[in-house]
């Protein structure tokens, strides 16, 4: 067994938290459990307020500080000159702060974030965020997929050691499973429903549960720590026709398209090894518009 590791001594590190809500609240209480000096709580906000202090703010009595804090707008600005070391804290599902998770790591700031809409929103963000991390930047992930399971971190250890991932799959929704496990239909499913709110498992939004999208977002953070790309795929073969989302090896046939690219690999008795492949835009109106030029031209045949 090993030895604890030990955190590195220092200053303080100046901590700004942004989201005061389930996470938020039970990440207050931990902070004011730990009594860990070099973490100084400097700033907080909700949605509509805001409390920050240079000396530091005692997490105990942080909600109360912001009860009677100045009104906020709900942007990523930080009140104080920036410095490295800060610490930028996200407990929110706000897709506003998201986009700021790029800039505070730009501004040398380390960001850590329970906020899944920046690794699991626009492809640009993500790789801008993943290249600032290559370039030693700190962004701290754990609790976007599990809740703070070891699922990233044993994904880059895998892939660290030389592994290919091949396929992941899995039950990542709390809530979901919540709802379902030996749920019997004998009470009002939206019961159900409000009970997984009032118990913290559900977003702010609980329809980004139920429809799915917050799977969808994790199973994106997944694939892109995987070294794959999500694709929606169709697929016809002797065992019936199915569409879905699928995470593909970058290198694969149906991975290698760009933009609004169709990419379409036929398997036949001629085509038996490698497919026949055909590739290219399939949305626009001029393609389109082409395609039904070209019928009415065969009719004139
Ligand atoms: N609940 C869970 O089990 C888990 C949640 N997460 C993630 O943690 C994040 C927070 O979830 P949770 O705490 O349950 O949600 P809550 O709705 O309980 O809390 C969200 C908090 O964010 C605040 N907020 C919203 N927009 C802004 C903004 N622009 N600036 C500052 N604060 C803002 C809200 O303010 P106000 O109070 O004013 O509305 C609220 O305090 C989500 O991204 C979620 O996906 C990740 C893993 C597990
Ligand atoms: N709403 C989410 C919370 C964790 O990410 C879930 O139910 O899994």
């Amino acid at each position: 067994m090993s030895a604890l590791p030990k955190i590195r001594p220092g200053p303080p590190r100046r901590i700004a938290l942004f989201g005061a809500g389930t996470v938020g609240r039970a990440l207050l209480e931990r902070l004011a459990g730990l009594d860990e000096p070099r973490l100084r709580l400097c700033w907080l906000a909700n949605s509509r307020r805001r409390v920050g202090s240079p000396d530091g703010i005692a997490p105990a009595e942080a909600l109360a500080r912001l009860q009677q804090g100045e009104p906020h707008d709900g942007s990523g600005w930080l009140p104080f000159a920036p410095a490295p070391g800060d610490i930028v804290v996200d407990a929110t599902a706000s897709e506003d702060l998201a986009a700021w998770h790029p800039r505070w790591l730009r501004q040398g700031l380390a960001v850590v974030s329970a906020n899944k809409l920046a690794l699991g929103g626009p492809l640009a963000r993500a790789r801008e965020i993943q290249q600032r991390v290559a370039a030693g930047g700190f962004y701290g992930d754990a609790a976007t997929v599990g809740a703070g399971l070891p699922l990233l971190r044993c994904l880059r250890e895998l892939r660290a050691g030389g592994d290919r991932i091949a396929g992941i799959a899995g039950v990542l929704s709390g809530t979901l499973a919540w709802l379902l496990d030996g749920y019997d239909g004998r009470d009002a499913f939206s019961a159900r429903v409000r009970e997984a709110v009032a118990r913290g498992y559900a977003e702010p939004d609980p329809r980004v549960d139920l429809t799915g999208e917050d799977v969808r977002r994790k199973l994106l953070i997944l694939a892109r720590c995987a070294g794959r790309v999500l694709r929606y795929v169709a697929r016809l073969d002797e065992r019936g026709a199915r569409a879905g989302l699928e995470a593909l090896a970058a290198d694969d046939a149906l991975a290698l398209g760009r933009g609004n690219d169709n990419r379409v690999a036929i398997w036949s008795c001629r085509y038996r090894e490698r497919p026949l492949q055909i590739q290219g835009p399939g949305a626009g109106a001029g393609v389109t518009a082409a395609a039904l030029l070209d019928d009415l031209l065969r009719c004139l045949r």
